[in-house]
């Protein structure tokens, strides 16, 4: 797990090592000081020698310049290493997601994948810059001024395992409490954004509902919550403090105590009582620094589990080693195909469909919602794969192509489409790039998108703002029609995608498909009849199954749905 994280550090590898080398060095001169001071006690200050104390007082002065800059120079080498390793996390993450399948997305919340790029990687950038050198600092402070105490007197520094073994059980102690706390509280994070996201998405929705009390209450219950978990661990950690303390005054006044005794026996000098002290204080921090480390690791190790999982998701769609990149035509064959969005399902979304779709063909589906209408057409640009039997387009098994070559080829405008922020223009090139102007606005035409857009005062470059929330429902419809014709598909599939466009524009946008691309095959989902009776054969689905297929009229004398949904419509509008 820690590995594949790791892996991401790549260009960064020598800052990671330049960071604790420096610290080494910064550590080693601290360490010195002390030592040095002893010396201009002992041999300058007690013997009135001043040319021993400016002797040492000068190595001293340039140890502490030296152990400055090597601190300095460690610290810029950490932030650099770890703020890269954090970009090089991120943007794994993110490629990672894009490969997903509609099936990977299905499994993590929108709120739990953003979380993961944000909240747990910066996580895992300041542990990664502490490991880089508080890692190195506390273990390496601890050893050498614990050797440097044993050098200068061992009685003295038989303390200082005492103080270890306390501060250990304190800290196994804490960790075992505060550890399940942090694990808990990153998912309680993906609740809270989850609650944000929803609200600000939806805002339109929550202010007609006059639901903002509401809101506030459900996010403010998500915060409280992290609030309280936070409190209960930091109430857990908080410990850590005063062992510690009881822990440094304890072994300091103990050495002072043993250490006058030792000074009047003549066992010990005052310089070398100084430095122990200095030592002590320095053993005692890097004990503090290591407990802290360990809180730091637990709390990011659960970070780490979190984005590891995600790295560890491999996309159950690819494309095949050798894959055919051409779609030779528009002809769609289900061969008895079952499809279920989760395998441990009873009963599949969809059952034995066996149909046959002809290149150039418009198809329109029909069916209560919830009968297997966006589920069948998903199928096509495998958008999901099938889970028995097979589904061919232009006479070759989806499976066998290359993603991006069918889903050129497969346009798919979505029941809940979304524009991008950016220019009309902009977003009519995500259907093609490299389109020209008059292309744009042929497709357009087409979409019965020209009319409107003529009218906006900056035409063509107006800007749509986020989720095209400064368009109507019916224009960003017609918007994300034209952006699908222009991929100029040999499949186009509109999955309820005219529900918000009035009837005469939903007649006009199909007479100019039937002119302009014939030899397009055309799927057309909608709860309309009127949108679907030209079609030149319209299916009936129901409960995942295709119940009938066939022309209007032969449908409304055998299919009893199909009739009993038309005399609805039909009635409906009468009375209206
Ligand atoms: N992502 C999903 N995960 C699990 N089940 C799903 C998912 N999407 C749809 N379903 C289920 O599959 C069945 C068919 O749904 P589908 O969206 O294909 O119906 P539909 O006919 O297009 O409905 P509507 O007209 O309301 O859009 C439903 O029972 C639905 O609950």
């Amino acid at each position: 797990m820690i590995k594949r994280i790791l892996k991401e550090v790549k260009e960064y590898k020598l800052a990671s090592f330049l960071a604790p080398l420096f610290m080494v060095g910064e550590v080693l001169l601290e360490i010195a000081l002390p030592f040095l001071m002893s010396f201009i006690i002992d041999k300058g200050v007690a013997k009135g020698d001043m040319k021993q104390v400016l002797f040492y007082g000068g190595i001293m002065v340039i140890a502490a310049f030296g152990s400055l800059f090597c601190g300095a120079m460690s610290g810029k080498y950490a932030a650099y290493a770890s703020a890269g390793f954090a970009k090089n996390l991120r943007k794994a993450l993110f490629h990672h997601i894009q490969e997903f399948s509609f099936h990977n997305i299905d499994k993590y919340s929108t709120a739990g994948l953003v979380t993961r790029m944000t909240t747990d990687v910066t996580n895992v950038q300041n542990a990664y810059q502490m490991v880089l050198r508080m890692c190195v600092r506390a273990p390496l402070s601890l050893i050498c001024a614990m050797t440097m105490t044993f050098v200068i007197n061992h009685e003295l520094s038989m303390t200082f395992l005492y103080a270890i073994l306390f501060l250990g059980v304190v800290l196994i102690v804490i960790m075992r409490f505060a550890h399940p706390i942090f694990l808990y509280v990153f998912d309680k994070y993906d609740d809270l954004n989850a609650s944000v996201q929803e609200n600000i998405t939806n805002m339109r929705v929550v202010k007609a509902y006059v639901k903002e009390e509401h809101e506030i209450e459900k996010f403010k219950s998500a915060s409280y919550h992290i609030y309280r978990l936070f409190k209960k661990a930091e109430n857990i950690l908080i410990f850590n403090t005063p062992a510690m303390q009881l822990s440094m005054y304890a072994s300091i006044i103990f050495i002072s105590w043993m250490g006058a005794k030792m000074i009047v026996g003549g066992t010990l000098t005052t310089g070398e009582l100084m430095s122990m002290i200095t030592y002590t204080t320095t053993i005692l921090m890097s004990l503090m620094m290591l407990s802290m480390i360990f809180v730091m690791l637990s709390m990011s190790l659960a970070s780490v589990r979190r984005i590891d999982e995600v790295l560890d998701e491999t996309s159950d769609i690819v494309s095949p080693p050798h894959a055919v990149k051409e779609v030779k035509n528009g002809e769609i064959v289900f061969d008895h195909v079952d499809f279920a969005y989760n395998n441990d399902q009873a009963e599949p979304n969809l059952q034995d469909i066996h149909f046959t779709i002809k290149s150039g063909e418009t198809i329109g589906i029909l069916g209560g919602t919830g009968s297997g209408k966006s589920s069948f057409v998903n199928l096509i640009p495998r958008l999901y794969d099938v889970s028995a039997g097979t589904l061919s387009v232009g006479g070759v098994n989806v499976k066998d192509y290359d993603l991006d070559a069918l889903r050129d080829q497969v346009a798919v405008v979505l029941q809940n489409n979304v524009l991008f922020s950016g220019t009309i223009k902009e977003n009519l090139r995500w259907g093609d790039p490299d389109a020209s102007d008059e292309e744009l606005i042929k497709a357009c035409e087409l979409a019965q998108a020209d009319e409107f857009i003529k009218r906006f005062p900056k035409g063509y470059d107006t800007y749509i703002e986020q989720g095209g929330s400064n368009v109507s429902g019916g224009q960003k419809q017609r918007l994300c029609i034209a952006r699908a014709l222009l991929k100029k598909p040999k499949i186009l599939i509109l999955d309820d995608s005219t529900s918000a466009v009035d009837t005469k524009t939903d007649a006009l946008i199909r007479k100019a498909f039937k002119e302009d691309i014939p030899d397009t095959t055309k799927l057309i989902i909608s709860q309309r009849i009127s949108s679907l009776q030209d079609a030149d054969r319209i299916l009936v689905m129901d409960d995942g199954k295709i119940v009938d297929a066939g022309k209007h009229e032969e449908l409304l004398s055998r299919c009893k749905i199909y009739r009993e949904v038309y005399e609805t419509q039909v009635k409906g509008g009468e009375e209206a």
